[in-house]
């Protein structure tokens, strides 16, 4: 697994419009060497942030939006078109807005979908659908994600991992229920620790002042039961991205060079 290493932008703007960018380039790379490309998209304000910001950005015409799988790190388990739905902020910042294969558009199930308000079945079903678009050398697993991306929570959770919860303890399954989640809504489909771990690349993204204490906690050697965020690395790369008021408890040590 990689080490984290961070890159630290003035506001959350530029951060988000700096990650669109970014993530853009991870993706017609991704296209131009693999035919394909994989993104995890997350939930929350700061990658919802970033999907408005590659919205609005001219170079977003160089994806091939019709070759891209989506998947999510972890949806709120309520019904199809809630608001609070993570897939449906998606669609709103900027999934309606491109040419994308609804076949490749991997929502999490809704609690009126097919398993109904069953978590577990929902959270089986999603773990099945992975399985089947993991290629032979994922190990039937889940598949080799491009760029997984990750909000990090106040209290150190990404996805729906919260500390000490037991999604955060699970070392087999590669998708959970959660129930009894401390930010609501309290019953949530994650991936586990194990499959954000599949993916080439996992971006942390931390922007706020509200973000600070989480960022210096999780890049400080706290544990992953403790603080989720810490557990969360790629492959190939980890990639902390903040601005400098969610980088502002950092440690003077672990600032980049080139930062503020
Ligand atoms: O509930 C959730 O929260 C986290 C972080 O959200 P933020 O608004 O504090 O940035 C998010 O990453 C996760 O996907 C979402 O379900």
């Amino acid at each position: 697994m990689s080490t984290p290493q961070l890159v630290v932008h003035r506001d959350k703007e530029l951060m988000a419009q700096a990650a669109a960018a970014r993530l853009i380039t991870k993706i017609v790379d991704a296209q131009a060497s693999r035919g394909h490309a994989s993104v995890v998209l997350t939930g929350g304000r700061n990658g919802n942030g970033l999907l408005a910001a590659l919205a609005a950005e001219p170079a977003r015409d160089a994806v091939d939006w019709g070759r891209l799988d989506l998947w999510w790190g972890d949806e709120r388990f309520l019904p199809e078109g809630d608001p609070e739905r993570n897939v449906t902020q998606a669609r709103e910042a900027l999934l309606d807005a491109v040419p994308l294969d609804p076949k490749r558009v991997h929502a999490m199930p809704a609690s009126d979908g097919p398993h109904g308000t069953d978590v577990e079945a929902a959270a089986e079903g999603y773990a099945e659908e992975l399985a089947r678009a993991a290629g032979p050398e994922n190990h039937g697993t889940v598949p080799t994600f491009d760029v997984l991306m990750l909000g990090v929570g106040p209290d150190t959770h990404v996805a729906s991992l919260f500390p000490e919860l037991p999604a955060v303890r699970e070392t087999e399954r590669t998708v959970v229920g959660v129930r009894g989640a401390p930010k609501p809504p309290p019953t949530r489909v994650t991936l586990t620790l194990p499959a954000i771990r599949a993916a080439r690349e996992v971006w942390l993204l931390a922007a706020g002042e509200d973000k600070a204490r989480a960022a210096a906690i999780a890049l400080s050697g706290a544990g992953e039961i403790q603080a989720p965020a810490a557990g969360a690395r790629g492959r190939a790369r980890t990639l902390w991205l903040l601005d400098t008021a969610a980088a502002s408890q950092l440690p003077r040590s672990l600032y980049p060079p080139a930062s503020p």
